[in-house]
């Protein structure tokens, strides 16, 4: 979105929406006055764009959370609700930061449709990458996008609190948002860490046996 469109959303407006759907779910880390879960028309929640600046690096990417138009499709998330001039420069200067600078977002302006009432819509900014984004990994299997995950950490922390995080909100705050994507990469971040926690047991079990058993050797006459 061009800046005079988000001059004319921000100018004289007493107070601005954010809508988040990742991890502006779980960390804000900016000041608002209220919140209220509802969605987006048209879009999907995906986990196609890379990351090297929170959740992974150069070499070993992570995988963040964006959203992609797809015709009659709902995004669920929250919409925050920013009030008084100072407060709403303070957050858009966090937020370009955050998401433009070191995400690779782009802005995006639409509708929100509140979980109480979805006719009484709020119009919000929210962030978000096209396929054109020079961070943009795509699509690939679901182990595949649990394997890259699992690997990947980053200032901010692990890319899997990041996702599990998500998923983990989306479940217990969201209900009704049945984001299958989510919920499967989920499903197989968490199969993956398991996994990698019992091999990780068993070698650790090993050694501690091959231990136990080098104490129990007869020593040898010198
Ligand atoms: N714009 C999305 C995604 C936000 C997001 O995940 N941004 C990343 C930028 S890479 C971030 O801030 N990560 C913070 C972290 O990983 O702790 C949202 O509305 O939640």
């Amino acid at each position: 979105m061009d800046t005079d469109t988000l001059k004319q959303l921000v100018l004289n407006a007493s107070h601005l929406h954010v809508f988040g759907y990742g991890s502006l779910l779980w960390k804000t880390d900016f000041k608002y006055d209220s919140k209220q879960v509802g969605f987006i028309k048209n879009y999907v929640r995906r986990f196609d764009l890379g990351n090297s600046t929170h959740r992974g690096t150069e070499k070993v990417p992570g995988r963040v959370a964006h959203i992609e138009e797809s015709q009659g499709s709902k995004a669920w998330g929250v919409a925050f609700k920013i009030s008084g001039k100072a407060d709403i420069m303070k957050a858009l200067s966090y937020l370009n930061n955050r998401e433009c600078e070191l995400g690779g977002y782009t802005t995006l302006v639409t509708e929100f449709h509140p979980r109480e009432q979805p006719s009484q819509t709020i119009t919000v900014l929210c962030y978000t990458a096209t396929q054109n984004n020079k961070f943009y990994l795509g699509p690939t299997s679901y182990k595949n996008m649990a394997k890259q995950v699992v690997s990947a950490r980053g200032k901010a922390g692990t890319n899997v609190e990041y996702v599990t995080k998500i998923a983990d909100y989306v479940k217990f705050y969201i209900p009704e948002d049945q984001d299958e994507h989510l919920f499967e990469l989920d499903y197989e971040i968490r199969f993956l860490v398991k996994q990698k926690r019992l091999s990780a047991n068993n070698k650790l079990i090993e050694d501690h046996e091959l231990h136990i058993q080098t104490l129990m050797e007869p020593v040898q006459a010198s």
